[in-house]
C-alpha cells in the first residue's frame, strides 16, 4: 500500500547514501547518483531513499517506471512457472526463438502497436534501438535506390572499409535540442547538451530548428503558426542541400513532444507537414518515443495526437515500455536477398523476454484498469493544478504545458530551476530537471490527482520562499 505522503526525516543525501557513495565512488563514476533508493520499501507513486525519506516520486526513473514501484502484477509475474525460464534462460532471440516468442510479442507489443503498424523487432534501450532504427531507414533508403539488386563487388570491399559506395554517404536530418541517446549514431541526432557531446567525432548530418512556440499557446496562434512555417521551409530547404551535395538525407528523426531539449511541443499541422515532406522527398520518418510513449500522453503513443494521415515508417520505444525496440510498417522491414536478410539488424540478445514478460502485465493492467482514462483525467488535473501555480507566481512560473501526465513548466532561470528542484526535494518531492530551465513531470500511468494536490501543496510554500 502506498504511504498517505512524503516523509523527509534527513538532508537529500542522507548520511547512508553519503556512505555508500563513498563506497561506489571507488568502484566507478558517481557523478550523476542523486542519492542511493531501497527499492523494497518503495510503494507506488513513492520512493523511499537508504536513510528512511519517502518522496513522491514524479520523475520515477527518468520516466521509465508504468506502475510505480513493487506493483503486485509484475509480482505475481515472477511467481508464475510458466514465466520462470524466461528470467533464467536468456535466448539469442535472433537466432534461437523460444517456443512461446510469437505468442508473447502478439500478447504484448503487437497487441499495442501504433495503428498501421504490423512489423515489430525487439531491442536493449533507447539508444540501441534508435541505432538500428537508422540502420533500418538507410537500407531501405539504398533498396529503393537500387531497386534491391544485390551488392557489386565493388560495395562488398568498401564497406568493410568504412568506404563508398559500400558504406554511401547517407545523412539523416534530426532536430536542435533533439535527444535521441548516447551512441555514436543516436548521438549524431542528439543535440541537447555540448557534455554529452563533447570530443566525440560525429557525422556531418543536417540539423533543423524545431519549433519554439510562445505560451499560452491560444494568444500566440499566428507568431507560432509562422515559427512552424519556416521551421518546415529550413527542413525542405536542408534536404534539398544535402541530397545537391550528393549526401542525401535518408531519414528524418523527431520526438513527438521534445523531452530532454525542455518538453519542447509543435503542433499536430506541423507533424502532418513534416510527413508530408518525407513523402514527397522519399525519406523515411522515424517517431522517437521512448520517452512519450506507453500512455503518458493520454493516447498509447504520443504520435497519435497528430492525426497523421498514414503511420510513420518506424516507432522506437524504450523506458516505460520494459524492453527497447522498435516498430516499422512492412515497407520498412529488412527484405535484403536473402544472404543479407539476416544479421543485418542484429545482435547477441535482441531484446529480453524477462522484460517482454513484464511487458505483458503492464498492458493486461493498463487495459483493465483503464490506465489511460486514468493519465486523461490526472493530466488535465496536473496542468489546470500548474496554471493556478502560475497565476500565484506568475514572475516564477511560465509556459505551463503538457499533454496527458506529460507536463512541464520553466522558471526564468537555470539557477532558480535548480532551487526550486531542491526546495521540492527538500519537502518530499522528487522531480526531473531538463532544457536548460525547466521542470518536467514524469509521474507513473497510476498518478492520481490526490498526488498532483501534494505536489501543489509542497510547491506553493516552496515558492514563498524563493
Ligand atoms: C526520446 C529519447 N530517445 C532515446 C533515448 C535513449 O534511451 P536510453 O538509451 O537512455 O534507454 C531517450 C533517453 N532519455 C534520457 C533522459 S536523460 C538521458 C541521459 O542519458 O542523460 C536519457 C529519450 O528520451
Amino acid at each position: 500500500k502506498e504511504p498517505s505522503g512524503p516523509t523527509v526525516k534527513t538532508a537529500i543525501p542522507g548520511p547512508r547514501s553519503l556512505q555508500l557513495l563513498k563506497e561506489l565512488d571507488a568502484i566507478q563514476n558517481t557523478g550523476a547518483v542523486q542519492f542511493f533508493v531501497d527499492y523494497e520499501r518503495s510503494r507506488g507513486n513513492y520512493i523511499a531513499d537508504v536513510d528512511g525519506n519517502i518522496l513522491l516520486d514524479l520523475y520515477t526513473q527518468i520516466a521509465s517506471v508504468p506502475l510505480g514501484y513493487n506493483h503486485p502484477s509484475f509480482e505475481n509475474a515472477m511467481k508464475k512457472p510458466e514465466n520462470l525460464s524466461a528470467f533464467i534462460n536468456r535466448p539469442a532471440l535472433g537466432v534461437y526463438p523460444p517456443s512461446d516468442w510469437v505468442h508473447r510479442l502478439k500478447s504484448s507489443l503487437l497487441s499495442v502497436a501504433p495503428p498501421g503498424m504490423t512489423q515489430v523487432q525487439t531491442m536493449a534501450c533507447g539508444a540501441c534501438s534508435v541505432e538500428h532504427a537508422l540502420k533500418t531507414m538507410f537500407m531501405t533508403y539504398q533498396r529503393r535506390v537500387s531497386g534491391g539488386s544485390p551488392p557489386t563487388e565493388e560495395e562488398k570491399e568498401t564497406a568493410t572499409i568504412n568506404q563508398p559506395p559500400g558504406c554511401p554517404p547517407l545523412t539523416i536530418l534530426s532536430f536542435k535540442n533533439a535527444f535521441h541517446g548516447r551512441t555514436m549514431g543516436a548521438l549524431a541526432c542528439t543535440h541537447t547538451k555540448y557534455l554529452q557531446k563533447l570530443y566525440f567525432p560525429q557525422p556531418d548530418w543536417p540539423i533543423a530548428t524545431f519549433p519554439r512556440l510562445k505560451y499560452p499557446l491560444e494568444a500566440h496562434e499566428a507568431e507560432n503558426k509562422a515559427e512552424e512555417r519556416s521551421c518546415l521551409e529550413e527542413i525542405r530547404e536542408l534536404i534539398e542541400k544535402f541530397d545537391k551535395r550528393g549526401t542525401p538525407v535518408a531519414g528524418i528523426i523527431v520526438e513527438p513532444i521534445q523531452g530532454e531539449g525542455g518538453d519542447n511541443f509543435a503542433s499536430a499541422e506541423f507533424f502532418q507537414s513534416l510527413q508530408d515532406i518525407t513523402e514527397e522527398t522519399g525519406t523515411g520518418l522515424l517517431m522517437d518515443e521512448v520517452q512519450t510513449g506507453c500512455g503518458v500522453t493520454g493516447k498509447f503513443w504520443a504520435h497519435e495526437h497528430w492525426g497523421l494521415r498514414r503511420p510513420p515508417d518506424l516507432v522506437t520505444f524504450s523506458k516505460k515500455m520494459m524492453t527497447g525496440g522498435f516498430f516499422m510498417t512492412e515497407a520498412f522491414r529488412p527484405q535484403e536477398l536473402s544472404i543479407l536478410l539476416g544479421f543485418r539488424v542484429f545482435n547477441t540478445w535482441m531484446g529480453d523476454p524477462a522484460k517482454v514478460v513484464l511487458l505483458e502485465e503492464l498492458v493486461s493492467v493498463i487495459k483493465e484498469q483503464n490506465l489511460l482514462n486514468n493519465v486523461q483525467t490526472t493530466g488535465e488535473y496536473l496542468i489546470s493544478t500548474i496554471k493556478t501555480l502560475q497565476s500565484h507566481f506568475p514572475d516564477l512560473i511560465l509556459n505551463a504545458r503538457g499533454l496527458g501526465t506529460y507536463c512541464a513548466f520553466d522558471l526564468p532561470t537555470a539557477e532558480a530551476r535548480d532551487k526550486l528542484l531542491m526546495a521540492l526535494r527538500e519537502k518530499g518531492v522528487n522531480i526531473g530537471a531538463g532544457g536548460s530551465c525547466t521542470l518536467r513531470f514524469r509521474p507513473t500511468l497510476i498518478f492520481q490527482k490526490h498526488h498532483v494536490d501534494i505536489f501543489a501543496t509542497i510547491c506553493e510554500s516552496s515558492l514563498k520562499n524563493m
